[in-house]
């Protein structure tokens, strides 16, 4: 179908890969922060010919972050995994990703879909909670906005939900259909007919810290107790 999104969503360990960012102006600052704020242990070469003060004082504080102030060359590929193009020469930029391909590097260029092999995406963030938003490519601003939609709606509480569900998880016991069966049962109310009309943060709430975690207390005393 041709109005298809063929995007294939996925999150990477970026901490375990080694990542190449070539420009070090505003918008490798937005990236290298993006990339810092999501993975801050990930290790980061920034190759450019000037770097903004902020980008220094920012990799100042990542010490897998190193500096490599020259322009770029072929070589700056070698032993990088995934590469960031991200300054103001868009004839470079090509250079890049041609080189790139043959060395089956992903490529990430700003604000050039035609050039991407991913894109980035808005970042909704509530503790161990993370949505990505993606608008492929329609309309980062709507992406933007969808963020501040999301922020605003889901609860800090979720954060709480996903620890006493992980506690859940590990205490369920019986086979895997069993275990999906009791986990569906806990949180049906996150889910179940009405619970998006508004007020829908409230509900989330109430949901998420009273009858919830209610529910799946009972449910692992009772999936746990032994028989007498
Ligand atoms: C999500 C976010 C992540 C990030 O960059 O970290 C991101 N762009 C963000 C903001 C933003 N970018 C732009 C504006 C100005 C208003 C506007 O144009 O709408 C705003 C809004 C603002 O800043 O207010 C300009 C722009 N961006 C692209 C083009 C080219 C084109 O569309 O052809 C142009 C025109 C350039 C020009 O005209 O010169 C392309 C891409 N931008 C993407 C990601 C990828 C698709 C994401 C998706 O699928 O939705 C993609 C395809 C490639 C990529 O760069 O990865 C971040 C939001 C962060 C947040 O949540 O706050
Ligand atoms: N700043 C924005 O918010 C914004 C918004 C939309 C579009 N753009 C476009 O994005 C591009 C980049 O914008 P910017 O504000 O980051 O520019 P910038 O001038 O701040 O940064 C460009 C960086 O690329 C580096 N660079 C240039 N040639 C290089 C090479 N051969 N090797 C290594 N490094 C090299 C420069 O040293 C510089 O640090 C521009 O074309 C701009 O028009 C910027």
């Amino acid at each position: 179908m041709s109005d298809q999104n063929p995007l294939f969503p996925a999150f990477l360990k970026l901490e375990n890969l080694c990542v190449l960012l070539v420009g070090g102006g505003n918008v490798g600052l937005e990236k290298l922060t993006a990339i810092l704020r999501n993975s801050p242990e990930t290790a980061v070469t920034v190759v450019s010919i000037t770097m903004l003060d902020e980008l220094r004082e920012l990799a100042a504080r990542h010490p897998r972050v190193q500096l490599v102030e020259r322009a770029y060359t072929e070589a700056d590929l070698d032993a990088h995994d995934i590469v960031f193009a991200a300054t103001d020469d868009p004839g470079l930029h090509r250079t890049i990703v041609a080189a790139a391909r043959p060395r089956r590097l992903l490529v990430n260029v700003a604000d050039t879909p035609d050039l991407c092999d991913f894109y980035l995406s808005s970042v909704v963030v509530k503790g161990q909670l993370k949505v990505a938003v993606s608008t492929n490519g329609k309309s980062p601003t709507v992406g933007k906005r969808l963020r501040a939609v999301l922020e605003e709606t889901l609860p800090e509480e979720l954060d709480e939900v996903l620890a006493q569900m992980t506690v859940i998880r590990g205490r369920l016991a019986g086979d895997f259909a069993n275990k999906v069966k009791s986990l569906n049962a806990v949180t049906a109310e996150l889910a179940g007919g009405k619970a998006y009309e508004s007020p829908a943060t409230k509900r989330w709430r109430r949901v998420a810290t009273g009858s919830l975690l209610a529910a799946g207390a009972l449910l692992v005393s009772r999936l746990t107790r032994r028989p007498e």
